[in-house]
């Protein structure tokens, strides 16, 4: 089993991109992002870390719930994308349950460290799985998932890249049986613990008491678990902030707005301002930097043919 990181006072012992940045930070906000585009724009806006979240690729490359229907393969198709269009970024995935049994999740693992990510959260739900902040989930027993984040722990060697073990035995087990289970996990390899959609300020404090080393915190507006800025958590004792879904519902409003707009209207001529501009989305999508390439390779005559 590989070396178990540890929070030594405020240092944090570690040896991945992750570690660093809670080194660096204290506490690390990872918006969450679901396609290649709004991971250039989370780095654009000067993100060092984002998550990718799969309640948001369900929606964006499937356009279905987080109901258990994407697969790994898609995940990891989703995420070469992104790490491709935002380099400087570093990418956390949501691993859901991880494909199957341990040598899936070994398979998934590695698949994802060759696709330029720098971690994964690892969850015990039952397959198919549901968005932890919905009703009916249920979590396979506790041993079965150790052996899954010992695979992967195995997976990873001495690769830069992280691993977040979540429980989602809140809801049909209560706390008490969520924090054991974080910390079986912990035992068994995690780099970090996740006790998913704790209800109030009190369940937040009882996990930092009841779990130990590093956190995540999952914030989901709407959902179980009172929001909270990273400063707050930091204080409060987490280290890793997942904003999971605020990209995707503040999508889907411009979205549906501009759609009625259409829709009404026929035109966008009197509703420009719901819209960045021509040359702001050229901004955000880097096309100077595009043409530079293209004239790179334009004045280009090989040796050979230089008169
Ligand atoms: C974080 C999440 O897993 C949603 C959840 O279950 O809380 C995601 O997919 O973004
Ligand atoms: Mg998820």
């Amino acid at each position: 089993m590989g070396s178990l990181p540890e929070t030594n006072g405020n240092a944090v012992v570690g040896r991945t991109t992750v570690h660093r940045l809670i080194t660096e930070e204290g506490s690390v906000l990872m918006p969450g992002i679901q396609d290649a585009f709004s991971a250039a724009i989370c780095a654009k806006t000067g993100f060092k870390a984002c998550f990718v979240s799969g309640f948001g690729v369900s929606a964006a490359l499937l356009g279905l719930p987080d109901f258990g229907l994407l697969t790994t393969a898609e995940v990891v198709g989703v995420v070469r994308r992104i790490t491709a269009a935002a380099p400087s970024l570093c990418v956390v995935v949501d691993g859901d349950t991880g494909g199957g049994g341990p040598l899936n999740v070994q398979r998934f693992i590695k698949d994802l460290i060759a696709a330029g990510a720098k971690g994964v959260f690892l969850e015990d739900q039952v397959w198919p799985k549901k968005c932890g902040h919905m009703r009916g989930k249920s979590v396979v027993p506790a041993e079965e998932h150790a052996l899954k984040i010992a695979a992967a722990r195995e997976a990873i060697g001495d690769s830069d890249f992280f691993l977040v073990a979540r429980t989602d035995a809140r809801a049909p087990h209560g706390l008490q049986e969520a924090i054991r289970r974080a910390n079986l996990y912990r035992e068994s390899g995690a780099d970090a613990t996740f006790v998913e959609a704790p209800a109030n300020i009190d369940e937040l404090n009882e996990v930092v008491k009841g779990t130990k080393g590093l956190r995540i915190a999952n914030m989901i507006e709407g959902g179980k678990t009172p929001l909270h800025t990273p400063a707050e958590f930091k204080e409060m004792g987490f280290h890793l902030i997942a904003h999971s879904l605020s990209t995707i519902y503040a999508t889907t409003k411009a979205l549906v707005g501009i759609m009625k707009v259409l829709k009404d209207k026929g035109t966008t001529r009197d509703d420009l301002d719901k819209m960045v501009t021509f040359s702001e989305f050229n901004d955000m999508i880097s096309l100077e930097s595009w043409y530079k390439m293209e004239s790179k390779f334009k004045n280009f005559t090989p040796k050979s043919l230089e008169s």
